[in-house]
């Protein structure tokens, strides 16, 4: 297996033993680092309120210079997004996908941190390390699953799916709808 290098940056926003980032950094798969200036200057950085979908062309940057998240709540996801330093990171959001995790089964692009990790693992060409991170978790696999037929389109670039799940074809609109649906606790 050749698993890029993948940071977590974890703030302490639920209980550690239901939490993702921590169980993939128990079983090897992640690091832990103890603040954002921790994480990879220049690396790509998976950010839910970012414009760019992570694509294969951002491949060669991951294996260079590593994949960060910061694993927080959702509630507080966007406003931490947006504080974070403009120049410090490349910034992605990952292609519309369906979470399967227990609290947030079945909605659109709110994703754990595992499926996040395990989704851009896909999109970036490392499959079967895609799918040994999600078999941390009973309902790992089912992620793959679900989203069998995005992921196979996101995997080469194409990013049409995203309009048919949205029903618009506004991609940017729906994904903001979707953040302040969630924010408003809909
Ligand atoms: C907000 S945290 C929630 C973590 C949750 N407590 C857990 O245990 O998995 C999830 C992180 O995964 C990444 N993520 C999830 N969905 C994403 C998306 N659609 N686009 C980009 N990043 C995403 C982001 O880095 C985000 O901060």
């Amino acid at each position: 297996m050749q698993l890029p290098r993948i940071f977590i940056h974890r703030l302490p926003q639920d209980d550690p033993s239901k939490n993702t980032a921590v169980k993939m950094a128990r079983f090897g798969f992640v690091q832990l680092v103890d603040s954002v200036r921790h994480l990879p200057r220049g690396s790509i950085l998976l950010d839910p309120t970012a414009k760019s979908p992570l694509t294969l062309s951002d491949r060669d940057t991951v294996i260079r210079r590593g994949l960060s998240i910061i694993d927080c709540s959702w509630r507080r996801a966007v406003e931490l997004h947006d504080k974070l330093p403009r120049v410090y990171f490349v910034r992605r959001r990952l292609p519309l996908l369906i979470a399967v995790n227990p609290p947030h089964y079945g909605k659109p692009y709110i994703l754990s941190t595992i499926e996040a990790v395990a989704a851009a693992l896909y999109i970036l060409g490392f499959r079967k390390e895609a799918e040994a991170v999600l078999r941390l978790y009973k309902w790992g696999p089912n992620f793959l699953s679900v989203n069998a037929r995005y992921l196979e389109r996101y995997a080469v670039s194409d990013l049409t799916p995203e309009r048919e799940l949205l029903g618009i074809d506004d991609v940017e609109e729906g994904i903001t709808r979707l953040i302040v649906a969630l924010l408003n606790g809909r």
